[in-house]
């Protein structure tokens, strides 16, 4: 079984044993059924009508109990299977949560949307189901089995040959099925991209006139997912083919065998329908234990695809306070890959603390990829990076992070009070907030708010203008003291006049240290600015110091 498999069903020990053990009372019932039908026949056989009747009603009362059982069974399953996927979504989660920045954006939000609902439901199914399978077919098995025995020796050694057969012949199948599932695996993922790719361009395609194209590139999508589905589909039903094949002829082989001992009068008549009842089971069972074998081994490279992603390594790194003097970029050379070309050669670049900064130029040229570096979200770079005196490869990243407020165009507002919003759920004074909304210029508008700072904000921030989301984004930073603030193109899409009133208010803080990335320096934030840098000095081996 697999590693990961058995991990989970570990952890979940508690819950998965009651499981086990109703498996193990409907297996006791469901041989006593077969039992009794067997000492039927023979008491029919010998004209022991009573005996007959006694069989019978011990069968029913066998079944009814096995049936209520199996309710159980079923509603346990769910449990065990709902908790072990929480558990699986868990660490998944854990795992992107402490991958480097880099890595996560390797692979877009959908596919991991994916790990987490098809590869989930898939190791549910072909994890958990099969596992429970194989626990309950194999009790029925080992049952059927001793059951058998009690009539003839020859009958429990034609058994176990027969088993060694169907157990071998599948293996043959393996490492196909395996092959299957990942490929299967990695087209649900780029279902899940496309898909949402265009229903997130909604928008785009209404005012282009071409909503048709919502469903053409769903169907393709869905199109290119049911070739690997039905590929993996295919080699499973040749794959239980085979095993129920042969499982069907080994169950007649042991009918067989029974008819030539109640033929020799070696085992009384009803043996033919113990053995009818029991072979089948056992056939079955073992089958059912194969089948549930291949599906388990499709799970493994879901499994392995999740190990996949690097865990930062952040042992021996430090933890950095507020800055003193400076963030540097010595002689930084970047590309976001091997292939393509460099965004930064040879660049150098002092943001002094309180000091103003702005990075105009081209767009594509670079000027977020700065702002990326700076904030220490790219690794990939050559040069040397420095917090004070600090190289950024021995900085905790967290920590960096926590010195700075990102302003982008779309600030992220949670569903939530407005002082929730600010706060974070952190237990920040009343007067330490009031100062902060005072300093983002934020207090007219509480007051205003016949709730107050316990309005609630909507989905997205929808009850508040992109200006107010700013000053938010920014008063929020302020409360946990970062002192940096990145501007990219973070007031592109206001009306003018909100536009340069938030700018005016960051970039004459005297408190603050600035990098402004924009395509509109209007004059009046270009006087407050230290520096203004031109990104197509990026590429040409120069200094900003
Ligand atoms: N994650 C990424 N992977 C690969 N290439 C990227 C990535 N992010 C940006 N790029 C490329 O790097 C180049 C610089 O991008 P960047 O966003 O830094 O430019 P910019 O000057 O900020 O542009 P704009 O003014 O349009 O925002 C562009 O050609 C862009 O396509």
């Amino acid at each position: 079984m697999d590693k990961h498999l058995r991990h989970y069903l570990w952890e979940f020990k508690g819950p998965n044993s009651l499981l086990v053990i109703i498996v193990l009372f409907m297996a006791v019932m469901q041989t006593a059924n077969g039992i009794g039908s067997a000492n039927a026949l023979t008491a029919l056989v010998v004209g022991q009508f009573p005996k007959f009747l006694l069989w019978v009603g011990l069968m029913t009362a066998a079944y009814a109990l096995y049936c209520g059982l199996m309710g159980v069974q079923q509603y346990q399953f769910s449990r065990c299977r709902q908790l072990m996927n929480t558990a699986i979504r868990r660490d998944i989660t854990a795992r992107l949560s402490n991958t480097s920045y880099e890595v996560f954006h390797s692979q877009s939000p959908a596919v991991y949307a994916s790990w987490l609902t098809n590869d989930v439901h898939t190791i549910g199914v072909n994890g958990f189901y099969d596992a429970l399978e194989i626990v309950e077919s194999s009790f029925s098995v080992i049952f059927a089995a001793a059951a058998l025995t009690a009539y003839h020796y020859s009958l429990s050694i034609a058994v176990l040959v027969l088993a060694v057969v169907v157990y071998l012949v599948p293996k043959a199948f393996d490492t196909s099925l395996q092959a299957h599932s990942l490929a299967m695996t990695h087209a649900n993922e780029r279902l899940m991209g496309r898909i949402s790719d265009v229903l997130s361009g909604f928008d785009a395609l209404n005012l282009l006139s071409l909503r048709k194209l919502l469903v053409k590139r769903t169907v393709a999508a869905s199109n290119d997912v049911a070739v690997h589905v039905n590929s993996w589909q295919k080699m499973y039903g040749i794959t239980n083919a085979t095993i129920w094949g042969t499982s069907a002829i080994c169950q007649n082989l042991v009918l067989l065998l029974t008819g030539y001992l109640v033929w020799q009068h070696l085992v009384p008549v009803g043996t033919v329908n113990a053995s009818m009842n029991f072979a089948g089971l056992i056939f079955s069972g073992l089958t059912s234990v194969m089948s549930s074998y291949m599906d388990m081994k499709s799970i493994i490279p879901i499994f392995n695809k999740f190990d996949q992603v690097p865990v930062r390594d952040t042992a021996g790194l430090e933890k950095v306070a507020p800055f003193t003097t400076a963030l540097q970029m010595h002689d930084i050379t970047f590309a976001y890959s091997e292939e393509s070309q460099p965004i930064l050669k040879n660049f150098s670049l002092t943001v002094a603390k309180n000091k103003k900064y702005a990075l105009i130029g081209p767009s594509g040229s670079g000027k977020s990829t700065v702002l990326n570096l700076l904030i220490g979200n790219l690794t990939n770079y050559t040069g040397t990076l420095l917090y004070d005196t600090t190289n950024y490869r021995q900085i905790l990243p967290d920590s960096l992070i926590a010195q700075v407020t990102y302003l982008d165009q779309t600030p992220f507002m949670f569903n939530d009070t407005l002082k929730n919003n600010l706060t974070m759920g952190e237990p920040y004074s009343d007067t330490a907030v009031a100062t902060v909304i005072q300093r983002v210029g934020l207090a007219k508008m509480v007051a205003d708010l016949p709730g107050g700072l316990s309005t609630m904000v909507e989905k997205d921030g929808h009850n508040l203008s992109g200006g107010q989301k700013q000053r938010i984004v920014l008063a929020r930073g302020l409360l946990q003291g970062r002192q940096i603030v990145f501007m990219d193109e973070s007031t592109a899409s206001l009306d003018p006049l909100s536009a340069q009133a938030i700018e005016e208010m960051i970039v004459t803080d005297p408190h603050l240290t600035v990098v402004m990335v924009t395509h509109h320096l209007r004059p009046v934030i270009a006087d407050q600015m230290d520096q203004v840098i031109n990104s197509t000095v990026f590429t040409t081996t120069h200094s900003v110091k």
